[in-house]
This record gives structure tokens, C-alpha cells and sequence, in this order.
């Protein structure tokens, strides 16, 4: 075998996290068409095929031109189970030992979706993959920003019955247009409430709202944040408050936000000292779940064993579990790259 070829190996055997995984983006068109007919829903493609096809994205808006469509077959809680669990089914698969999911209420209550029948269905889902394969879990509910700070305020408002279920609220959708800055107050409930803050920031729009998301929000996380390399300050501020960001490699090859995965600034991100994480972000859009984006990292980008396994470390590190399964984690880890 050579090296590559162990690498690849490596990352498929270690322990793993997902951090910024959106639930609706891992709906398979296979199951999307099945639960379809099931609800007696008529979606715009005929068949998985021509679906498949238009997964042909030049930008974030065409992709999610297609995610809410895609998402809109969903109607009671036994669909966000199954998608969920389809998904959990794949990530023990792949030797993922944590997960922090976002789901996105607005766009399935704007269809008249009760908030109780999603996230019931999600955290079912997650409570038997914890129980059946000990994988551990935090569920992230994600306001859409091309919507109004007043409709992310109702959202929260919907969701108050069931904070016991969520643990950290982020923000997604079109970004470009909308910084982080449009949600200072909801943002700042959120935090009152104890639950933790994400967002994303820096996939398209300017280092200005990586600014925004660290100084206004006070985020704990930080999703994507391609664009900070942009910025020198940035990354030093990013340092010094040891923010972790959750990079998306096949998600910046689909969404253009990288030309091509030789491109891909993981390692230079790493090498800065940045905390950079694998995730896969919508993973049924884009041609690839965890294990798939890993391989193509290492054989695409030349990273080395130590650099794969600072990226696994900081999966685990940067995540919300606690710190005694870290330590857990840290330590089988070390010993698989001893
Ligand atoms: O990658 C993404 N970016 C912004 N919003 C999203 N909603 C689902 N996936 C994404
Ligand atoms: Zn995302």
C-alpha cells in the first residue's frame, strides 16, 4: 500500500466527529422519492435521475434553490426520524463517534411542519443511535438568515417547549446580504437561554461578518470561515480566542467556493494554527459523507499523518461533548497513530 493509500485507510479507522452536518442535506434522492410518495408529494423531477442531474451548483443559492425543495416532502415526525437515522446508520459506519446536527425549523414551519413533529423526530433518532452504538450527540437548531431577525424571535419562541432537547442554535442560508450583525438580539436571547452560538460565516460573504459573528455575536464556533484567510487580524483573533472552525471540503468544491480540491486551504488553515475541522455539511448534495471527505483531502491536498491527525483531534476538541470523553477519544486516538 502506499502512503496515500494508508492515509486514506488511517481516516476511515480512526474516530471521527461531524460538526456541521445539516440533517435536511443529507436526504438521499433515493429516500427523498420514497417518503415523497409516502406523504402523497408531488416533487418538481420525476425521477432520482433528473433529480441527481441538477445537483450542478455554481453558487450557495443554487444549492439551496434545491434543499428547500428537496426538504418540502417532509411532514410528520417518522420522516425526520427515518432521514435521521438513514444518516446516524451511515456515520457508525464510518466510525463517527459524536455528532452536532443542524436542523432548520423556519423552513419546514413555514410549510405548516409543527416545531414538535421535527425535532421530535430528529432527537428520537439520535437517542437510539446514542443507546444502540454509544455514538454521542448535540442538536443545533439553525435560523435561516435570508428570513427576519423578528421570524428567527417566533422560531425561538416555538422552540422554548423543547430547549431541553437543543443545545446550541446557529445560523444558515443565503449569506451574502445578510450578516451576522441582522441577528445581534436574537442571538443574544439565545445566549441568555444557555444555549451555545454558532454560524455560519466567511463560506461567501466578506471577512467583515467573520468579524461580526466573533465581536457582535459572541459566537463559540465558527462554520466554514474560508474567508478569514483574507484577513490577518482575523486569523490572529481567531487564534487568540481558540475558535474551531468547521471546514466543509466537498462543499467548497460543489459550491465553488474552491476551483478545485488541490486548491483547498485545510493546510494552510492548519499550518497557520488555526483550529480547522473535516465535516460534510450536506453531504447527500455533494457527492460525499465524512470518510469520503477525508480521502479526498489526502489525496488531493498531500496532507500528512500528523496534519490528519491534528484534524482529528481538533473534531474532538472543538466539539460541545464533555471533557472526559474527549480525553476518551484523545487517547484512542494517539494510540491508532502511535
Ligand atoms: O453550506 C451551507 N451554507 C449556508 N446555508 C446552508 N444550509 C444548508 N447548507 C448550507
Ligand atoms: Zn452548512
Amino acid at each position: 500500500m502506499d502512503t496515500t493509500d494508508a492515509l486514506v485507510a488511517l481516516s476511515k479507522a480512526m474516530p471521527k466527529t461531524e460538526l456541521h452536518l445539516h440533517i435536511e442535506g443529507t436526504f438521499e434522492p433515493e429516500q427523498m422519492f420514497a417518503i415523497a410518495q409516502r406523504n402523497q408529494v408531488d416533487l418538481k423531477y420525476h425521477s432520482v435521475d433528473a433529480l441527481k442531474a441538477a445537483y450542478q451548483f455554481t453558487n450557495l443559492q443554487d444549492f439551496l434553490d434545491l434543499y428547500y425543495q428537496g426538504m418540502s416532502v417532509l411532514l410528520h415526525e417518522v420522516d425526520f426520524y427515518d432521514l435521521t437515522m438513514a444518516y446516524l446508520h451511515k456515520m457508525h459506519s464510518e466510525n463517527v463517534v459524536h455528532v452536532e446536527i443542524f436542523f432548520d425549523p423556519q423552513g419546514h414551519l413555514s410549510r405548516g411542519v409543527a416545531f414538535a413533529e421535527q425535532v421530535n423526530g430528529i432527537h428520537r433518532a439520535l437517542q437510539d443511535a446514542k443507546q444502540q452504538w454509544g455514538m454521542t450527540f448535540k442538536l443545533i437548531m439553525s435560523f435561516l438568515r435570508h428570513l427576519s431577525e423578528e421570524s428567527a424571535f417566533e422560531t425561538l419562541e416555538l422552540a422554548k417547549p423543547f430547549l431541553p432537547l437543543i443545545d446550541g442554535v446557529g445560523l444558515d442560508s443565503s449569506e451574502v446580504g445578510h450578516p451576522p450583525e441582522k441577528f445581534l438580539r436574537v442571538f443574544a436571547a439565545c445566549k441568555q437561554l444557555g444555549l451555545k452560538v454558532t454560524a455560519h460565516a466567511g463560506e461567501e460573504g466578506p471577512p467583515e461578518y467573520v468579524w461580526q459573528a466573533i465581536e457582535q455575536i459572541g459566537v463559540d464556533r465558527i462554520d466554514h470561515g474560508n474567508r478569514a484567510l483574507e484577513d490577518d487580524k482575523l486569523i490572529e483573533e481567531i487564534k487568540k480566542r481558540n475558535l474551531t472552525l468547521t471546514v466543509c471540503p466537498l462543499s467548497n468544491l460543489k459550491l465553488c467556493v474552491v476551483t478545485d480540491m488541490t486548491e483547498h486551504p485545510i493546510k494552510k488553515m492548519l499550518s497557520l494554527g488555526l483550529q480547522a475541522t473535516v465535516n460534510s455539511d450536506d453531504p447527500a448534495y455533494f457527492g460525499g459523507y465524512m470518510n469520503d471527505n477525508y480521502a479526498s483531502l489526502i489525496r488531493q491536498t498531500n496532507i500528512n499523518k500528523e496534519e490528519l491527525l491534528k484534524l482529528a483531534k481538533n473534531g474532538i476538541t472543538g466539539s460541545w461533548m464533555d471533557e472526559e470523553t474527549k480525553t476518551h477519544h484523545l487517547n484512542q486516538l494517539e494510540q491508532l497513530f502511535a
